[in-house]
This record gives structure tokens, C-alpha cells and sequence, in this order.
């Protein structure tokens, strides 16, 4: 048994944890990071990669059969699916080592691979080891939620942690869930050549505004993704090869493969947060503001937090809490100008407030800019014209942007921008963006804000006929 003192104790290396390791050692700090599974957590090795990574192979399987459009020959792909999974293998590959061992070791981390459990209010017992620490930072993430489905403990399911170990193509995807990852995935198995059919309890998308998430269902369904809404999956049966989900409307929905994708359960199991006073709410560690525990100790972040679940988000967690536990100094962690994506074609993605939560908090006081991507030069020109950027503005700034068609993932970046630096429209419409890009989209937005009041405005057509009346 070894007794190990330490200023900061990082338990999980995935994209929190590593964040706050690697900016804390690079500052002076004394760190040990635990890690009883794979380095890189979720994202890297069950999650945002291999995802995106499968997504990518099966676009250009969908240009190939949709290419005549641009004069050229459409094609029936030639799918060779255990290949796209060992190029889905070798993006994680060509990441890992920036998230690796070797890595943080060189950075000067100490590195410890079991699981981490405390003793007390600042001891951990990781393996043989005891570590005593200044501060600790929870960082273990969420793993998929397996809900309890009469019958689903019978039959072989996959999660988006058994998903990527697949090397024949499933003949019929049945996935229950149509959140993201099951949107992203039935997307992307359709267009390497699975039937799929979604079950969907509620509505699709449901967490995105209704208008942009239509449109990302009415492509997916013009594809030949099955979508079933408000269909509650409530019983599953058969085997492998041949399985069954009952729906709560009273129909059969049979497929090869089963993916269970209805959401995230935090990492706490292993913990013994009770030995620590760590106090958990809903489904994560109870945190305050500035991400603090019940533990003055001890800081949540990412996943395990319960907010918001995206790699971005809980590296933000780990900048904000570098300021407390390196320099004693306050910092609270923001959600206003936190943006997410989904990576479906077309893309959908939301910063601050949606329409209907920006009507409800602000009423008559709300302007919604908006701008249409068929008046988009570059994207006419590409054929992807399908889309819509709408900016919720309140007094003259954003308070909210919805994106959803090309790029709307890269797009949305700056009205993360806007929001976190309280900028107004007027500064966003100073920009200049370069023609033709689908970026002009955001410009176009902050053009479509003022052109009432530009064009529409009697004032204004008074004083431009005055002053061309003096002009020399
Ligand atoms: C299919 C899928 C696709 C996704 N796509 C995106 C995307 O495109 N963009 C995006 O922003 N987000 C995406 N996400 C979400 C993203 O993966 C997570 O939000 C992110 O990984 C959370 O980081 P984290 O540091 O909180 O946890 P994780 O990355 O999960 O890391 C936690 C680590 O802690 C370890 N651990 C747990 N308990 C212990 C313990 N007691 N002792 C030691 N180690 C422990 C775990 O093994 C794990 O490695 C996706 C998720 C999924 C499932
Ligand atoms: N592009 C991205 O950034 C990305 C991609 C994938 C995942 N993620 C992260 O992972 C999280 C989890 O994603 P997810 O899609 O698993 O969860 P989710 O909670 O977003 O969606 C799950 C869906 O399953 C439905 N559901 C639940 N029980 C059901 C049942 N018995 N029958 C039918 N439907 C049922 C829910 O109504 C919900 O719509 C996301 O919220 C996000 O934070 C992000």
C-alpha cells in the first residue's frame, strides 16, 4: 500500500478530466489522474469519435447514390461495413495517443489506472494506493442507460459502447430512443445499406425546436428511415439475429439488431460519495454554481455534473474550475452560450434559448431573425439549399440561435460568441463574411434583423429623400 499526497486528484480520464489534469500540471500543480477503463473516456473511445467517424463513411456511400444532380452517374456503393468500422477504429487510433498515458505522464501528471473510491473527505483508495488530496474533481461521465424493459435482459442488445465492435452490417437496426445518438446512428446505417426503424417514446428530437427537428426527421424519412413517434418500446423478445420490440400501440417492430439509445446514467456506482458528503440530485452529483460539491473539497464536471452532456460543455467545467482550486479565486460556470449539435445530414444545432423558451421568458420583447439557406449562393450551388438559421433577439443582442442545415455544427459557434460576450447585433452585422459561404448564413440572420427597421421605416425614407435633396 502506498500513501500518495497529491494538490489535485482527477478521477476519470475523459474529455473533463483530462482538461483539468493537463491545464493544472502545465501550471505548477501536483495532479493524479485515476482511470480505471479506457484514457479518453466516452468521447474518444464510445462516443463523438467512432460516431462521427461511422457518420463520415456513410456520406459518401449517400453521394455515391446521389450524384446524377451534378451530372455524374449515381452508383450503388460497394459497402464494405466491417471496413467502415476498422476506419472507425483508426480515427480512434490516430486521436488516442493526445489522450493517452504516456501522454499526461510526460506532462508530469501522475497516472493511475483502477477504480477510485473514497475513504473520506479527501481520501480516495485507488487499487493499493491511498491519495490524500488538496482538491478532487469528480470526472467519471455517464454510461448508457439501460432501462428496464420487460424482456430486454433476453435478448443480445447493443449500446453505443458495443455498437462500434460490430463488423457485420446489421440486416434491420432496431433502435429504441430517438434522441441523438439514435438519430445520428439510424442516419448513418441506413446510408450503409440497414434497414432501421426508430421507437420513439415522446417526440424526436424532442429536446431541439420543433421546426428544425422536423426538417432533420422529414430527411431521414425521405431516406428510408422508420420513425415511430410517441411509441413507447414495452416489452422485447426473440434472439439473436431475429428480435422483436412491442410498442405501446399495440404493434410488433421486428429487426436483426437491437440499440438501446434512451439516454445517459452518471458514473456514481463506484464512488462511495457517501464517505466523502457528496450529495447527488436527479441524475448527477449535486454541484453549485461554481461546480463545488457538498464537499468544499470536491468538484463535479462533465457528464457526472447532470447538466449538459457534450464534450465541449464539460471541458468548459474544467476551465472553470481551474481559477477556484489554482488561484483561490471565484468562478461560476455559465450555461447561456454552451452550444450543441447533431450530426445528422442536415445538421442541427442550438445555442441559449429556443424560440418557445425565449417567448416564454421574454414575450412581446422577442425578435426572431431569421434567414433561409435557398437565398444561400454557395449552398444553391452545392445542392444543399434545405435550412434555416433563426436568432431569438431581445433588445438589440441574442439571446438564442437555432441552426439547421449544412455546417449549422460549425455555424453556431459564433452566436456562442455573441451570447458569451453580450455582443449586439449591430457588431455581429459589422462582419464581413467571404462570398460565397455558407457562413453567410449568420451575417444574412443579423441583416434579416434590421431590415424592418431599415426598410420598412417611414423615418428613414424621410431623412434619405432630405438629404439627397442637399447632396451637391
Ligand atoms: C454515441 C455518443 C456520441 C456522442 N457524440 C458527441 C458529440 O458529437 N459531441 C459532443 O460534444 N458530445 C458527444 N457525446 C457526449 C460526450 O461523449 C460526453 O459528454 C463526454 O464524453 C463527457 O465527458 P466526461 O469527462 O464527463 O466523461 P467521460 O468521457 O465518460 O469520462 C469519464 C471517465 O471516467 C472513468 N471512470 C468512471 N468511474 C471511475 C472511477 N470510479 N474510477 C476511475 N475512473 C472512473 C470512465 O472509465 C471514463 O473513462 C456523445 C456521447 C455518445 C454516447
Ligand atoms: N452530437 C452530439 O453532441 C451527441 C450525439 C450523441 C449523444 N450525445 C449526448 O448523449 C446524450 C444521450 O443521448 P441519447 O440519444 O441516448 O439520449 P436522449 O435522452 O437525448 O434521447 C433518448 C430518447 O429516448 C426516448 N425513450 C426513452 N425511453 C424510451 C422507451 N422505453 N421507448 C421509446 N423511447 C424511449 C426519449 O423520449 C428520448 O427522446 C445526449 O443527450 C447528448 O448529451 C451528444
Amino acid at each position: 500500500m502506498t500513501d500518495i499526497k497529491t494538490d489535485l486528484l482527477v478521477i476519470g480520464a475523459g474529455s473533463g478530466g483530462l482538461s483539468v489534469a493537463a491545464g493544472a500540471v502545465q501550471m505548477g500543480a501536483d495532479v493524479t489522474l485515476v482511470e480505471a477503463h479506457r484514457m479518453g473516456g466516452d468521447c474518444l473511445n464510445f462516443g463523438c469519435v467512432p460516431s462521427k467517424a461511422l457518420i463520415a463513411a456513410s456520406k459518401i456511400a449517400h453521394h455515391q447514390r446521389n450524384a446524377a444532380s451534378f451530372g455524374i452517374a449515381d452508383v450503388a456503393p460497394e459497402i464494405d461495413y466491417s471496413r467502415a468500422m476498422e476506419h472507425v477504429a483508426g480515427a480512434i487510433a490516430q486521436i488516442a495517443p493526445v489522450d493517452s498515458q504516456e501522454r499526461f505522464e510526460g506532462l508530469g501528471c501522475r497516472v493511475l489506472r483502477d477504480w477510485a473510491r473514497f475513504l473520506d473527505d479527501r481520501r480516495v483508495a485507488v487499487g493499493d494506493d491511498i491519495i490524500t488530496a488538496r482538491r478532487i474533481v469528480i470526472a467519471t461521465g455517464s454510461s448508457p442507460l439501460v432501462p428496464p424493459i420487460p424482456g430486454l435482459d433476453g435478448v443480445p442488445y447493443l449500446t453505443n459502447e458495443s455498437l462500434w465492435d460490430l463488423r457485420e452490417r446489421p440486416a434491420h437496426l432496431l433502435i429504441i430512443g430517438g434522441g441523438p445518438i439514435g438519430l445520428e446512428m439510424a442516419q448513418a446505417h441506413r446510408r450503409l445499406g440497414a434497414e432501421v426503424t426508430v421507437i420513439e417514446g415522446s417526440r424526436a428530437l424532442g429536446k431541439d425546436d420543433p421546426e428544425a427537428a422536423a426538417l432533420v426527421l422529414g430527411r431521414l424519412r425521405d431516406e428510408g428511415v422508420r420513425i415511430v413517434e410517441g411509441v413507447e418500446a414495452k416489452r422485447v423478445s426473440g434472439g439473436a439475429g431475429a428480435i422483436v420490440v412491442e410498442g405501446s400501440d399495440g404493434e410488433s417492430y421486428r429487426g436483426s439488431h437491437l440499440l438501446v439509445a434512451v439516454g445517459r446514467r452518471a458514473n456514481l456506482g463506484r464512488l462511495d460519495l457517501d464517505k466523502a458528503g457528496i450529495e447527488t440530485e436527479g441524475n448527477g452529483i449535486k454541484v453549485d454554481a461554481g461546480l463545488r460539491t457538498t464537499n468544499r473539497r470536491a468538484y463535479a464536471i462533465g457528464d457526472v455534473a447532470g447538466g449538459m452532456q457534450f464534450t465541449h460543455v464539460a471541458g468548459y467545467h474544467a476551465s472553470v474550475i481551474i481559477r477556484p482550486m489554482l488561484f483561490g479565486l471565484p468562478a461560476k460556470a455559465k450555461t447561456a452560450h454552451l452550444p450543441h449539435a447533431t450530426y445528422t445530414d442536415p445538421e442541427l444545432a442550438q445555442v441559449g434559448l429556443t424560440e418557445a423558451d425565449a417567448r416564454a421568458e421574454h414575450g412581446d420583447a422577442l425578435d426572431v431573425a431569421r434567414f433561409d439557406y435557398h437565398h444561400n449562393d454557395r449552398a444553391i450551388a452545392e445542392r444543399r439549399d434545405e435550412g434555416f438559421i433563426k436568432v431569438m433577439v431581445v433588445k438589440g443582442r441574442p439571446v438564442g440561435a437555432t441552426i439547421v442545415g449544412a455546417q449549422a455544427g460549425e455555424l453556431i459557434s459564433l452566436w456562442s460568441l455573441a451570447i458569451a460576450n453580450r455582443l449586439k447585433m449591430s457588431q455581429i452585422s459589422n462582419m464581413v463574411a467571404p462570398y460565397p459561404t455558407i457562413s453567410e448564413v449568420n451575417k444574412r440572420a443579423a441583416g434579416a434583423y434590421f431590415s424592418p427597421k431599415l426598410f420598412e421605416n417611414s423615418t428613414v425614407k424621410r431623412v434619405v429623400r432630405l438629404v439627397q435633396r442637399w447632396l451637391p
